[in-house]
């Protein structure tokens, strides 16, 4: 026999986390048995899924586990498949016992802050912001997550070089995406087929959004960054029902068209007692190479927005940032690359980076959100 217990290499595979889950692999309930030979310790693992991606990784993590608590061994590492129930109880267990679907940054004492992007129209680049405010956040250590929820332009996986990945399901649980040390699932990955055009009317919606809330395993996060779609619509609406904590950031461009639709999507957020948390204005300028800038869409766009909801909502809604109209920054929305990664040293992603550190460096204001707070007597 070795000289080693099964204890030990218990021990030593509580090392070893599920690639995907990220999740110690004792914890799942993943090893089912562990048998000490004379010169060869055999654990029985039990994968997820059959013919889950990512069994080289456990085969390669558990044996290099083993081996250090017993270094002479051959290690086997024999793959079965959990059954239902095993799914069901490990599901369970990542609800945190829950066996009911619930929103867990809507509960009481979620640590996790959210944020919806919102916008009064269209283009004005929303995911760019979404990307690029979430990559800003992961590269200063924060555990991020992003649910593009903008179902007419699902561009955030595109955005992220993962656009033709589909999450691993496990039971009716979603494991999210991992790209660039953030965890992103898209409206896009729950269709049949990402080209499909959908004609989803509010309940359909309204379920989307529940299944990317619930149904998908986060784990911890410090952020999460929602892209909604350009409006006032459905989302917005099941959004406000669903994570009335919820902060919005409004996108617009200087124009005051633009600025004028913004306005509506604060005011929208506020009516479902959310707080508007500022404005950040995009493609605010364009620099020519003599320093001079050239104001394409106009000027002051942000700063009226801001100017009204301040006065509307009786606190300050701050404009955090304008970032200017930059090749870099749609090239890198084009090829997956976002410029916070690519070129951290241009002005459009040190402003970008900016207003990130102001949202996650902020602590939640109270002001113009709901406190779940009833009169007594009508509970
Ligand atoms: N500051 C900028 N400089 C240059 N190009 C930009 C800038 N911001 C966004 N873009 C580009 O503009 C286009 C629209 O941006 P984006 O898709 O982020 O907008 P959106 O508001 O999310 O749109 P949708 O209405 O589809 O949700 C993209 O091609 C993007 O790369």
């Amino acid at each position: 026999m070795a000289a080693v217990t099964e204890e030990q290499v218990r021990e030593a595979l509580s090392t070893v986390n599920d690639p995907e889950i990220k999740r110690p692999i004792t914890d799942l309930g993943m090893v089912d048995g562990i048998t000490i030979g004379d010169n060869e310790i055999t654990v029985r693992l039990l994968l997820t899924v059959s013919g889950c991606p990512l069994k080289d990784t456990l085969n390669r993590d558990i044996t290099a586990a083993v081996l250090t608590v017993a270094p002479d061994v051959n290690v086997v590492v024999d793959m079965g498949v959990m059954n239902d129930e095993q799914r069901k109880s490990m599901q369970q267990m990542l609800r945190g016992g829950h066996t009911e679907r619930e929103v867990p940054f809507a509960q009481v004492g979620s640590l996790t802050k959210v944020f919806a992007i919102a916008s009064g129209k269209g283009g004005v680049g929303k995911s760019t912001v979404t990307v690029n405010l979430g990559l800003a956040m992961a590269n200063r250590g924060l555990k991020v997550g992003i649910i593009d929820a903008d179902i007419y332009g699902h561009s955030i996986p595109d955005m992220l070089g993962v656009g033709d990945l589909r999450p691993t399901q496990v039971e009716d649980m979603i494991m999210p995406v991992p790209v660039k040390g953030m965890k992103v699932i898209s409206i896009g990955m729950l269709k049949p087929n990402k080209n499909q055009v959908v004609a989803w009317r509010g309940p359909m919606l309204d379920r989307a959004l529940l299944q990317m809330l619930s149904d998908v395993y986060w784990g911890d996060l410090d952020v999460l960054l929602l892209d909604l779609p350009p409006g006032t619509g459905d989302v917005a609406i099941s959004l406000g029902q669903h994570l009335p904590n919820a902060e919005v950031l409004v996108v617009t461009t200087p124009q005051p068209a633009a600025a004028s639709v913004a306005e509506r999507a604060g005011t929208m957020a506020s009516m479902m007692h959310q707080r508007v948390v500022g404005i950040v204005e995009n493609m605010s300028y364009f620099q020519l190479p003599s320093g001079e800038r050239m104001e394409i869409f106009g000027s002051g766009g942000a700063a009226a927005v801001a100017e009204t909801l301040t006065a509307r909502f009786g606190y300050d809604v701050p404009v955090l940032g304008q970032v200017p109209l930059e090749e870099k920054l749609r090239e890198g929305g084009d090829s997956g690359e976002p410029i916070i990664a690519t070129n951290p040293d241009s002005e459009a992603a040190k402003i970008l980076q900016g207003i990130a550190d102001q949202l996650s460096g902020r602590s939640r204001g109270l002001a113009g959100m709901q406190l779940g707070l009833a009169p007594a007597g009508r509970l």
